[in-house]
């Protein structure tokens, strides 16, 4: 009897790559009453994300690739400076972010930690993400990276100074949430102090 919620109706708007839903309910407010509610939601799974730093060297690892819907919404030309990340697909979040890391970036970490996790967007998208930083020396470079190309991935990687990275959050230079919130969690959290 303490469920808040009870679902009415689930219909499938769209189900091609990802899947949209229409879900009615009725939401027990907080002074008791009953009131009947409709909300979509795209429903992508969850995912995973990674600050690679070197604490020696002062620097991050992060990725720029197009993001068409970034695009669509104000980035002239689509490319988004981020961390490293990927969808979980079946595997946990730490089997995953070990295999976009080399995939991605072209490093093989052992040192990873999960930091935190978050709801991204939580009035409309699903998605959890998991989030990880991980210490890298140049000698954990195995590959080069850049993703699947047969997937379309076409990702740049870049070594950055964190000061500089830092400083692109400021400039707009960097514009996506999880990579910002990792940037400011490794400074916070004293990730480059010795
Ligand atoms: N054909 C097709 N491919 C798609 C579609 N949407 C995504 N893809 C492709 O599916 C692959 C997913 O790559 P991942 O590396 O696993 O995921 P990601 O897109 O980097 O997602 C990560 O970043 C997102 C944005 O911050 C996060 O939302 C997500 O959780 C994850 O961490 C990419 O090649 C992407 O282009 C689509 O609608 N159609
Ligand atoms: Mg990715």
């Amino acid at each position: 009897m303490n469920d808040p919620i009870r679902i009415v109706a689930v219909e499938v708007l769209s189900d091609d790559w990802f899947i949209l839903k229409k879900t009615t309910f009725d939401y027990r407010r907080r002074d008791g009453s009953w009131q009947r509610q409709s909300r979509e939601t795209y429903d992508r799974g969850n995912g995973a994300t990674i600050l690679l730093y070197n604490r020696e060297a002062r620097t991050v690892i992060l990725t720029r690739q197009f993001r068409f819907p970034a695009f669509v919404n104000g980035s002239p030309d689509g490319m988004l400076i981020e961390s490293c990340a990927g969808l979980l697909d079946l595997d946990d979040p730490l089997t995953c972010i070990r295999r976009e890391t080399e995939e991605e970036t072209g490093f093989r970490v052992t040192d990873v930690r999960k930091v935190f996790e978050a709801y991204m967007s939580p009035g409309s998208v699903t998605e959890k993400l998991y989030f990880f930083v991980g210490h890298y020396q140049s000698a954990n470079r195995v590959r080069d990276g850049g993703g699947d190309a047969s997937e379309g991935e076409d990702i740049e990687v870049l070594e950055l100074p964190i000061e500089r990275a830092m400083a692109m959050i400021d400039s707009g230079e960097i514009r996506d949430g999880k990579t910002i919130m990792l940037l400011q969690h490794a400074c916070l959290h004293g990730l480059f102090e010795h």
